[in-house]
């Protein structure tokens, strides 16, 4: 489980970034964050991975508190050009964190295959990441996340530089893989569908310095479908209604559950653009 309790960041003085957020995310949840561009989605993200240390507030990992990168976390970012290495094979990209685990060569291999196998990747373990499209390096880093088998996997806008078909698949990819390996994902989007059609909850932000505006649980159906969940009454209600909170619509009581700890109690700057 994850505790973040009164997290509060600033980078320089006076420019708060997170303010007093308060957030628990159970074990094998999926949770998508959503928030006007530039509110903080990533220092938080930044924050749980241990890569800054928040001014103040306290954030616990599985009953330790963290301090510095936990070792039961994986990281996917956007930009898949930047965080694989282009001098090793996809296999050797893959098998590399498992030093860490102190894994053998032959299971590190094996792992990294076994990983490839599981996004479709079977046969391209011996290329290298250029010879690849860009969906194709993503599944690479999802690949790489997976053979590490973190308790949290972390995906800063993990699709943000593919196409809309290899986006979609690259989506319905990232539900096998919590179904299949029941690990706790934390998403940050910018895409509103997305945030409904991939989480099991949606936590919005608002603006900078952010804490938690709303927390709606995501009430589909688990097996999730491109065409026929989008199509579904309850989930154009809910995409409509996290846009309208993402631009700073009021929490109605009632009509929205706003369930997180942090979550705004009532109105909000109705007037507040988002810049997306
Ligand atoms: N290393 C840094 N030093 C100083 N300020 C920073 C740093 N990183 C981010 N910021 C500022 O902190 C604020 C929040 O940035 P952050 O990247 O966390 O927001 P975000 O919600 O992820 O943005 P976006 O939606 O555009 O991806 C922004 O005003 C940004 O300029």
């Amino acid at each position: 489980m994850l505790e973040i309790t009164g997290l509060t960041h600033s980078y320089s003085g006076d420019h708060g970034v997170l303010d007093g957020l308060d957030l628990t995310v159970a074990d094998g949840e999926l949770l998508s964050i959503v928030g006007p561009s530039g509110c903080g989605k990533s220092t938080l993200l930044r924050c749980i991975a241990g890569l800054i240390q928040p001014t103040s507030g306290k954030l616990v990992l599985n009953d330790k508190p963290i301090n510095g990168v936990p070792d039961d976390l994986a990281v996917v970012f956007q930009d898949y050009s930047r965080s694989l290495f282009p001098w090793l094979t996809v296999r050797d990209n893959v098998a590399l964190p498992l030093r860490r685990r102190g894994k053998s060569r032959a299971e590190r291999r094996a792992a990294a295959q076994e990983a490839l196998e599981s996004v479709g990747l079977e046969d391209a373990g011996k290329k290298y990441p250029w010879q690849l499209s860009g969906g194709m390096q993503q599944r690479v880093s999802i690949a790489r996340a997976l053979a590490y088998r973190p308790s949290l996997l972390l995906m800063d806008e993990p699709f943000g530089s593919v196409d809309a078909q290899t986006r979609e698949d690259l989506e319905d990819l990232v539900l096998k893989v919590h179904r299949d390996a029941k690990m706790t994902i934390l998403l940050v989007t910018h895409d509103i569908d997305e945030s409904v059609y991939i989480g099991d909850r949606v936590v919005v932000l608002n603006r900078s310095p952010a804490r938690v505006h709303a927390d709606l649980p995501v009430d589909l159906p688990l097996d999730r479908d491109q065409i026929e969940t989008r199509a579904l009454p309850d989930f154009i209600h809910l995409r409509a209604e996290v846009g309208r909170l993402v631009r700073g619509g009021a929490t109605i009581p009632g009509a929205a559950p706003a369930t997180g700890k942090g979550a705004d109690k009532e109105t909000d700057d109705p007037a507040s653009k988002v810049s997306e």
